[in-house]
């Protein structure tokens, strides 16, 4: 598909430092780096190189100390918590390694969720979770309980929840890091066809395979961009 020059992520000269005990780590030492509409960037590095505090700034889930990070041009540094919250909702969808599905309540209802919180009418959050589930294969366990699914199925679940908000960008963090080669690959299928259809994707993935399904690569060094390049998608 087409990318445009409007950057949908805009980060320069990002820095970010935890403080544990008497001990200070550089997670993010200088991050520059646009995502465009259209793209999908794959996100690689050894560990503890910073990809998954990169994401979570991205995504919203945290701050960081210096630099900026603009948004679809909106500046995120000077929002509110409130504000950010309500921008995560609108414009992110997040897919995590580990699920983080609600298991108390249905599949239906853990898709629902996003929309719940928009405080949007139950006649369009049903049609809206219907066709999410449907896109994912998930249509025939809506009534199940997370526990019940297999953790390809969860991840799938996991995707059609990020995706119910209709998000601007979906953050993947190591979406196959706790399936089977055979299901790893199912949801990097729908991964790829939702970025046919349009989505903006970032992902971090410590597989080279899936990192050559994207059409951008950006490999971070100790909490700094290595490369970052255009790729021909395998
Ligand atoms: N909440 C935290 N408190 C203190 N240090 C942290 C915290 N989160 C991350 N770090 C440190 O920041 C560095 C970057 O961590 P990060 O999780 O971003 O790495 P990563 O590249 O995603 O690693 P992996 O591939 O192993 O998941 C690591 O050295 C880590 O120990």
């Amino acid at each position: 598909m087409t990318t445009t020059t409007q950057p949908l992520v805009q980060v320069q000269n990002l820095h970010k430092k935890f403080i544990q005990g008497s001990t200070a780590t550089l997670a993010l030492q200088g991050i520059d780096l646009s995502i465009y509409q259209g793209d999908f960037a794959a996100i690689t590095g050894p560990s503890g190189c910073g990809k998954s505090t990169l994401l979570n700034i991205l995504g919203l889930l945290d701050t960081f100390d210096e630099g900026s990070y603009l948004l679809s041009g909106i500046d995120t540094r000077p929002l509110s918590v409130n504000q950010r919250a309500r921008i995560r909702n609108r414009h992110i969808g997040f897919v995590f390694q580990a699920f983080h599905l609600i298991d108390t309540i249905s599949v239906f209802d853990n898709v629902a969720l996003p929309l719940q919180h928009r405080g949007e009418r139950q006649s369009s959050i049903k049609a809206r979770v219907e066709h999410c589930l449907e896109q994912v294969g998930m249509s025939h366990r809506h009534d199940f309980y997370p526990h019940q699914l297999s953790g390809g199925q969860q991840q799938r679940v996991a995707i059609a929840r990020a995706l119910v908000g209709a998000p601007e960008l979906l953050l993947v963090d190591e979406p196959t890091g706790n399936l089977d080669s055979k299901n790893g690959d199912a949801v990097m299928q729908l991964l790829l066809d939702l970025h046919r259809s349009g989505t903006s994707i970032v992902m971090v993935t410590h597989d080279q395979r899936y990192s050559r399904c994207a059409n951008r690569h950006i490999q971070l060094l100790d909490g700094q961009v290595l490369a970052a390049q255009q790729q021909e998608v395998a």
